[in-house]
C-alpha cells in the first residue's frame, strides 16, 4: 500500500496530541495502523520496548480493521492492545477495584437488570465511572498511564464526557491520536452514549500542542468515488443529485422495494443469493437487534450461511443459560438456576424496557400455564438424568425447542457452537460426567460473558455478515444491504435530519461495490421516504 501525501503527512508529524479528521474510507484507520508501527518500531531500535493502546466503541470494527492492519503492524501486533472503552474499565476494575471495596466484581447484563430488578453488582453504565473514580487514585493513575506511549481513539467525535475523561487519564504520558469524522456523529440519539460531536474537537485542539490534520475527499474503498458521492448527497438530502443518478446507472446503488411485509425474508435472501454468487462479502444492515436475530433466523431457514454481528446480549444470556444446564447435569447447580439463565435468556431476545411475560413466568415471578411447568419440569428431569457431557450438551442444544422458546433461535445456536468450543472435544467425546466437575470452564465462561457484555466479540469473519444499522461504523464491505422497514423508528427529527442523515450516510459508505437500499412496506418514515422513493 502507497500511503498518499496527506496520510505522509500524519506520519511525519511529532505532535503530542494529533486529531485526524476525514471522510468515510479516507484510510484514517488504517493511517492509524501505520503511525502506530512506525512509533513502536522507533522505540525498539532505541532499546525501548513501548506498547500502543487503540481504543474504539466496538471492537468488531476496529479488530476487523486491526486484522486487515496485521500485515501492517507486523511483528509489533502483539504491543498493540485493541480495545473497547468498557472493556478497558472493567480491567481496571477487576485490577484495582479492591482499593474502592469491589473486590470480586460481578457484571449484570441489562436483561438480567430487567427481569430480577436487582441492584445489586455492576451494570453496563457503571463501568466508566468506577474506572474513572479508580484513576482518581494518584497510584493507580500513575501505574496506567505508564502502560502506552501511544493512545489511539477511533470514532472519537462520538466520545462522550464519560470517555473523553477516561482517555485523558489514560494518556497522561502517551502521545495522543484522535481519529474522527463529524459526519459519522451517530451515538447521539442513543441511551447513554451522547456524542458530542464539534465540542469534542474544539476540547482535543486545546491540548497541549495539538494539531489537526484533514484527510482530503479520496475514498481508498469505493476508489471510483461513485458509492462515496452518492452518501455525501443522501446526508445531504439531495436525492435528485446527479451522484444518485449515477451510482444508479452504474449499478453501485440499487433500491429495491418489496410491498408486503411478509415478503422480507425471501427479498432478502434473493439479495444475499446474488451477491454471493458474485463472490462478493455481504453485510446485512438492520435496524434492531430482535428484528436481526429474526433475519438471522430465516437466512438459517434458507441455508444461507451467516453470523450476527453484536447480538451481545442474546447470545451471552443463552450461553450461560446452557452452562447452567450442563451444570445441573453434573449437580453443580439447582433446576432454579436454569429457570433464572432461561429467563434472562428469554428477557435478552425481545426489546422494550418490561421483561416479556414468558421471562417472568419461567423465572417463576408470574403464574405459569401447566404446558410451560410440565416442559420445564421434564427438561430438568432428562438432565438429571444424563450419564455424560455430551448427552447432556445435546439437552441443552435442543432445549430452545423443548421449552418451546420463541425468539432468538440464532443466538441459542451460536451460543452452542461457543460452548462446545469452550468445553473442547476432549471434554465433550469423554465417557461419563466429568470427574472433576466444570469448573475448569467456569473462568472461560465468564471470560466470555464479559467480552460479550463489553463489546469486546468481535466475531469471525464469515462472508454474510447481519448486523444493527449502529454496529456498522468501522466496518468495510464488498456489498452492503441496507434493510429498511415501514416500521423502523428513527426519532422525531424533520428536515433536515440532522442526525438521521449522518447514519445514512455510515450505512452507504460501508460498500466497497455496491450498496442495495431494500426496503419493506409502506409509508416509510420521512428519513428514508426519500431514499425509497428511487426504488
Ligand atoms: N493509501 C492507501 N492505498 C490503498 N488503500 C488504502 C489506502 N489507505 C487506506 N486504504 C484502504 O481503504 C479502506 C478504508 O480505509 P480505512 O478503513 O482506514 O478508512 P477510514 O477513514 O478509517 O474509514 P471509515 O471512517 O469509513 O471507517 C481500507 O480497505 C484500507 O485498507
Amino acid at each position: 500500500m502507497i500511503l498518499t501525501a496527506s496520510q505522509r503527512a500524519i506520519l511525519d508529524s511529532t505532535a503530542p496530541a494529533l486529531v485526524v479528521l476525514g471522510g468515510a474510507g479516507t484510510g484514517k484507520t488504517t493511517t492509524a495502523a501505520h503511525l502506530v508501527r512506525q512509533t513502536l518500531e522507533s522505540a525498539s531500535r532505541d532499546g525501548r520496548r513501548e506498547r500502543a493502546l487503540f481504543l474504539s466503541f466496538s471492537r468488531a470494527a476496529a479488530a476487523q480493521i486491526m486484522s486487515r492492519s496485521g500485515d501492517i503492524l507486523g511483528p509489533f501486533a502483539d504491543r498493540v492492545e485493541v480495545t473497547t472503552f468498557h472493556a478497558l474499565a472493567w480491567r481496571l476494575i477487576t485490577r484495582w477495584g479492591g482499593v474502592l471495596g469491589v473486590d470480586d466484581p460481578v457484571l449484570f447484563s441489562p436483561a438480567e437488570r430487567k427481569v430480577f430488578g436487582t441492584s445489586e453488582g455492576l451494570g453496563y453504565s457503571d463501568l466508566i465511572p468506577l474506572a474513572l473514580r479508580l484513576l482518581d487514585v494518584p497510584a493507580i493513575k500513575e501505574h496506567v498511564a505508564a502502560r502506552w506511549s501511544l493512545v489511539v481513539v477511533d470514532e472519537f467525535q462520538d466520545t462522550n464526557d464519560e470517555h473523553w475523561a477516561l482517555v485523558r487519564a489514560l494518556s497522561a504520558n502517551a502521545r495522543l491520536v484522535l481519529l474522527g469524522d463529524l459526519d459519522q456523529c451517530i451515538y447521539k440519539v442513543l441511551p447513554d452514549n451522547p456524542g458530542v460531536g464539534p465540542q469534542r474537537v474544539a476540547a482535543a485542539m486545546k491540548l497541549k500542542g495539538a494539531i489537526k490534520i484533514t484527510l482530503p475527499d479520496v475514498s481508498h474503498r469505493d476508489p471510483s468515488y461513485i458509492i462515496p458521492a452518492a452518501a455525501n448527497a443522501i446526508r445531504d438530502r439531495d436525492f435528485t443529485s446527479p451522484a444518485i443518478r449515477t451510482a444508479l446507472e452504474a449499478n453501485m446503488l440499487e433500491v429495491v422495494h418489496e410491498s408486503a411485509v411478509s415478503g422480507e425474508a425471501a427479498a432478502v435472501v434473493s439479495q444475499v443469493n446474488q451477491l454471493v454468487e458474485q463472490g462478493l462479502s455481504v453485510g446485512v444492515f438492520s435496524h434492531h437487534i430482535d428484528s436481526t436475530a429474526q433475519l438471522s433466523d430465516d437466512l438459517n431457514a434458507a441455508g444461507v450461511a451467516h453470523e450476527i454481528v453484536g447480538l451481545p446480549d442474546a447470545v451471552d444470556a443463552a450461553l450461560r443459560a446452557q452452562y447452567a444446564m450442563l451444570q445441573l447435569a453434573c449437580e453443580e447447580a439447582e433446576a432454579n438456576d436454569v429457570l433464572r439463565a432461561v429467563a434472562i435468556f428469554v428477557a435478552s431476545a425481545e426489546r422494550g424496557a418490561d421483561p416479556p411475560a414468558r421471562a417472568l413466568m419461567i423465572a417463576g415471578l408470574a403464574p405459569r400455564p401447566e404446558s410451560l411447568t410440565k416442559r420445564l419440569d421434564k427438561l430438568a428431569r432428562v438432565l438429571h438424568r444424563a450419564t455424560s457431557l455430551k448427552a447432556a450438551f445435546e439437552i441443552a442444544s435442543d432445549a430452545y425447542d423443548a421449552i418451546g422458546l420463541q425468539r432468538g433461535a440464532s443466538a441459542w445456536r451460536s451460543a452452542g457452537r461457543l460452548l462446545s468450543n469452550v468445553l473442547g472435544p476432549r471434554v465433550l467425546g469423554a465417557e461419563g460426567l466429568p470427574p472433576g466437575g466444570l469448573s475448569h470452564a467456569r473462568e472461560a465462561i465468564d471470560q466470555q460473558h464479559i467480552a460479550l457484555l463489553t463489546n469486546v466479540a468481535a466475531g469471525q469473519q464469515a462472508p454474510v455478515q447481519l448486523m444493527g444499522l449502529y454496529q456498522t461504523k468501522g466496518r468495510e464491505v464488498d456489498a452492503a444491504i441496507v434493510l429498511l422497514r415501514s416500521s423502523d423508528w428513527y426519532g422525531r427529527e424533520s428536515e433536515p435530519m440532522p442526525d438521521g442523515s449522518k447514519l445514512l450516510y455510515v450505512l452507504m459508505t460501508r460498500a466497497r461495490k455496491k450498496t442495495v437500499v431494500l426496503t419493506i412496506g409502506r409509508p416509510m418514515k420521512p428519513l428514508v421516504a426519500p431514499l425509497a422513493a428511487l426504488a
